[in-house]
């Protein structure tokens, strides 16, 4: 079993319209059974997608003192720039997490030269593909047109992280625990090593690494606004032995302002019941950050989702 791969080369053409039409079957379908898919042909370049897993690669090996050159200032809402995650956290990697370009926050590393500047055309490539993904959804739930562009209207959220996972030890492989990302839609490029996966039906699928390929998941978002007809699905990473992992994650994320809670084409219109109560974002990633600084020791323990469900 493997989460379907979409050409997306249809959206990047005039007069293909039967060749959307066919993705966009897939992607929906894709959506509400695993909440995962892969595309190939999404307009990011592969040799900048090579080139910034390369550059990651390197930057992680470099000592600590001049990683941590990078380290994040306070002004940001998260912590732009490298950190490692606590020694206490079930986490366990190393990271540089960055805002849109001109955000004013970035702490970007001057070595290996290149990688703060592959870094930022990443974050750019990702922005736009992670738009024309958000148009698809949109048409996928058969929203007006530019529903989810107008309520999503704000870029300053969005944030890309470039990931380094530590080689598992004897005892232990978890990378990153069991987890769905609270955001609306999430872009992921893993190393050859792989390692992530996704539950489906309570059984985790892995995510082969595939070249030139990109993952696409659903956020919390959107699983709320469709009421459960998309579906934000639980993930992982599971480290490998002698190998450390590298990936790069970009967030289409929301305004901190917006509320958040079922749409009435999925409630009212149709007569059903709102599966979750209104929520204001921020609250919800306030909740969300707090997982991780202060990890519970049972990982169903923390705060997610089921959080605002309403019990039928
Ligand atoms: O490293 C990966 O492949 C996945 C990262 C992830 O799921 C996340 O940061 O939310
Ligand atoms: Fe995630």
């Amino acid at each position: 079993m493997a989460i379907p791969t979409v050409d997306l080369s249809p959206f990047f053409t005039d007069d293909d319209e039967d060749g959307r039409k066919k993705a966009k079957d897939i992607i929906k379908e894709a959506c509400s059974e695993y909440g995962f898919f892969q595309i190939i042909n999404h307009g990011v370049p592969l040799d900048l997608m090579t080139q910034s897993i390369q550059l990651s690669r390197t930057f992680f090996t470099l000592p600590d003192e001049e990683k941590l050159k990078s380290s994040p200032g306070s002004a940001a809402p998260l912590p732009a720039g490298y950190s490692k995650q606590p020694p206490n956290s079930p986490n366990k990697n190393e990271y540089l997490l960055m805002f849109q370009p001109q955000s004013g926050f970035n702490i970007l590393p001057a070595n290996p030269p290149g990688f703060g500047n592959v870094l930022e055309e990443m974050f750019t490539y990702f922005r736009k593909t992670g738009e024309v993904i958000e148009g698809i959804v949109n048409d996928c739930l058969d929203l007006p047109p530019h529903f989810l562009k107008e309520y999503n209207d704000d870029r300053s959220s969005d944030v890309m992280v470039a990931l380094n996972y530590f080689p598992a030890t004897e005892n232990e492989d978890t990378g990153l625990t069991e987890h769905g990302d609270p955001n609306c839609i999430s872009l992921i490029i893993q190393d050859e090593v792989g390692g992530l996966e996704v539950k489906k039906d309570g059984k985790w699928i892995p995510v082969a690494p595939a070249q030139s390929t990109i993952v696409v998941n659903i956020g919390d978002v959107i699983q709320v606004l469709s009421n459960n007809k998309l579906k934000s699905a639980a993930h992982r990473v599971v480290r490998c032995k002698e190998k450390r992992r590298q990936s790069l994650a970009f967030f289409l994320n929301l305004d901190g302002e917006k509320w958040v809670e079922p749409l009435p084409q999925f409630t009212e219109e149709i007569g059903e019941a709102p599966k979750y109560k209104r929520f204001l974002y921020k609250e919800y990633q306030a909740l969300r950050l707090r997982n991780r600084t202060h990890p519970t020791s049972q990982p169903q323990d923390m705060i997610a989702m089921t959080h605002y469900a309403i019990s039928s």
